[in-house]
């Protein structure tokens, strides 16, 4: 493990690759990655498209297993999903055949809480993402933003200390983005989970994190640098920060660089 390793340390990544074979041809998505992420932070990772954003996380959740190098999650290896670990993919993985309520409710199921308070605390989390009223409705009777609402609702339903969340509000209009990205912040500034977000939009990297990492092809790191504006952060205040504007061009740049 490398001196940076703190006992505030949740997540360890070292010498990370992931190759895939397609057709007898190798894919390489990662390459040599590190990547240490503390206790409490909100790191947002910035990359344009196919530069091994999601392979990246996958490895995280120990969803995936890598090529080569590792991955430790306080301090010990990861072999697979853990319950402390909630993790919002891309794509939808919410099960068809039960409600949105029933969706939600389904991590407090495994848990074993009793059925009252599950009903409840699901109840809860449905209005807080905004879809009161849709909890008897099935994901294919809702719209596509409306599905990712639902799948943050059941991720956050299992309380893990550590959220992985892999560009959750990509296709949201700009007012549901915006209110979701202030209560995903209420509930960190509450709960001081440790969150690694995966964007392309550098308005929301900056707007969110405290630390922004840009990638480049095969998660080569361009620039890894802390955010220091001032929370609780406004996006239209944002905009006319200078400090914003300066970082805005920096990560612009550093996007660019990466493409080449
Ligand atoms: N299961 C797979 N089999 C083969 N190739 C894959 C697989 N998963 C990812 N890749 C390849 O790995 C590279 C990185 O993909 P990845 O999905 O991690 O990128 P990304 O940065 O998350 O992209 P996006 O922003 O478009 O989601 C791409 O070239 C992709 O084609």
């Amino acid at each position: 493990m490398s001196d940076t390793v703190t006992s505030e340390t949740v997540i360890e990544v070292s010498g990370l690759g992931k190759q895939f074979v397609k057709d007898a041809v190798g894919i390489v998505a990662l390459r040599d990655f590190d990547l240490t992420i503390a206790q409490g932070s909100f790191v947002t990772v910035l990359g344009r498209s196919g530069c091994g954003k999601s392979t990246m996380l996958n490895l995280l959740a120990g969803l995936t297993t890598p090529t080569s190098g590792t991955v430790s999650y306080r301090g010990r290896p990861v072999a697979g999903p853990r319950t402390e670990v909630g993790y919002l993919t891309q794509s939808d993985t919410l099960m068809p055949w039960r409600s949105v309520h029933k969706n939600v409710e389904l991590p407090l199921e495994i848990a074993g809480v009793p059925a009252q308070r599950r009903t409840e605390h699901a109840a809860e989390l449905i209005g807080k993402v905004g879809l009161e009223g849709f909890e008897r409705h099935y994901p294919r009777e809702l719209s596509g933003g409306m599905r990712r609402r639902v799948s943050l609702a059941r991720m956050l339903a299992g309380d893990p200390e550590t959220l992985l969340m892999d560009e959750p509000f990509g296709a949201l209009d700009a007012q549901l983005r915006g209110e979701l990205q202030a209560e995903l912040l209420r509930l960190w500034a509450d709960g001081g989970q440790t969150v690694v977000f995966v964007t392309h939009d550098i308005e929301e990297a900056l707007l969110l994190g405290d630390r922004v990492v840009v990638l480049g092809p095969v998660g080569r790191i361009v620039l890894d640098r802390p955010i220091d504006l001032p929370r609780p952060r406004d996006a239209d205040e944002l905009r006319i920060d200078p400090e914003f504007v300066a970082l805005h061009r920096e990560l612009t740049a550093a996007l660019r660089e990466g493409a080449r």
